[in-house]
């Protein structure tokens, strides 16, 4: 391998996907905080003295997470009291191990940990919700379902903020799936790092611009664990398109990458643009997508 672009004298062991530097491992570690810093400081994602839940799925992007969050809030005093917080969806095979993982995650980060699980919020678990419906449209709802529960702990551990693993490629994937479907209400929405979850408890995403390959190589150098099994129910055949399409064009240039969040970002709706108004359902007060996932509920 060359020797390191910082000129730090080591010699580089892998060449970073996002900007083709090659590095070694502590260069890489570096450049790869120092960059969710830069984002968390510009977007003053976070107030001093706050509470912060990471919303753990025990997954990689949650998991790199909650340690890079503890990391930079020791090295740059944010002040911040961090805390995890679960949801059991109630699918064998998948969730249950992957809470095991979390449950490591509490124990070597030193943070509480908060399981709340559809269970205990909604009286059924997804395995006995796929039992009795099959497997259409039960990502999109169990989604739907995720948020209300993630919320609802969020008010449940009165913190400030909510803070989600979404990274760069999530978010470009989510750009491109919007647009495919012309879904302007969700366009318009889906690039912010900072959005509001309806009761005034932000949701903020803190890995924004970190690329999902480079969260793959930090949690793999920084030997962090972390479950990687896929869930065992029917994925989101939509976004899977989107995804495909999008890993095929980072082959040819990595950028593209952030160049189609940054088209998120700059978009302009025009006023004249017929926009679908977000209801809110009378019975529960939830967004009326959260009361139609309900009434699927109880179908
Ligand atoms: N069961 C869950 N409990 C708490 N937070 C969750 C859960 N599932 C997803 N999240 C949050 O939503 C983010 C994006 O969800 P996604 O489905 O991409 O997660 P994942 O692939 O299971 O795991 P990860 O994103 O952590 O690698 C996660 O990074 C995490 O912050």
């Amino acid at each position: 391998m060359p020797p390191c672009s910082t000129k730090c004298g080591k010699n580089a062991i892998l060449k970073r996907p996002k900007t083709g530097d090659v590095l070694c491992k502590e260069c890489f570690f570096e450049a790869f905080e120092n960059e969710i810093h830069f984002t968390i400081t510009r977007a003053k994602l976070f107030k001093p003295n706050s509470k912060v839940a990471i919303a753990a799925s025990g997954g990689k992007d949650s998991t790199v997470l909650a340690y890079v969050l503890k990391l930079l809030n020791q090295k740059y005093d944010y002040k911040l009291d961090l805390t995890l917080l679960s949801i059991d969806e109630g699918i064998t095979g998948y969730r249950d191990d992957s809470l095991e993982t979390v449950k490591q995650n509490r124990d070597d980060y030193e943070m509480p940990l908060k399981i709340m699980s559809y269970k205990d919020l909604y009286g059924w678990t997804m395995d006995e919700i796929v039992a009795e419906i099959g497997r259409k449209n039960n990502c999109t709802f169990c989604g739907v379902f995720r948020r209300q529960a993630l919320d609802r702990g969020a008010v449940l551990l009165k913190v400030d903020y909510l803070a989600t693993g979404h990274n760069a490629d999530d978010i470009a994937e989510t750009v491109l799936m919007n647009i495919l479907r012309g879904d302007l209400a969700r366009l318009s929405r889906c690039s912010a790092i900072i959005t509001d979850s309806g009761d005034g408890i932000p949701r903020v995403k803190p890995l924004k611009y970190t690329y999902e390959k480079e969260i793959v190589m930090y949690a793999y150098f920084r030997k962090l664990v972390y479950f990687s099994t896929e869930c065992v129910f029917a994925p989101n055949a939509y976004r899977g398109h989107a995804r495909v399409l999008l890993k095929d064009l980072e082959k040819i240039d990595p950028s593209v990458i952030m160049n189609i969040i940054q088209s998120g970002e700059s978009l302009k709706i025009n006023e004249s643009a017929n926009m679908p108004t977000l209801r809110k359902c009378n019975r529960c007060g939830f967004e009326q997508r959260i009361a139609q996932a309900r009434d699927w509920q109880v179908k």
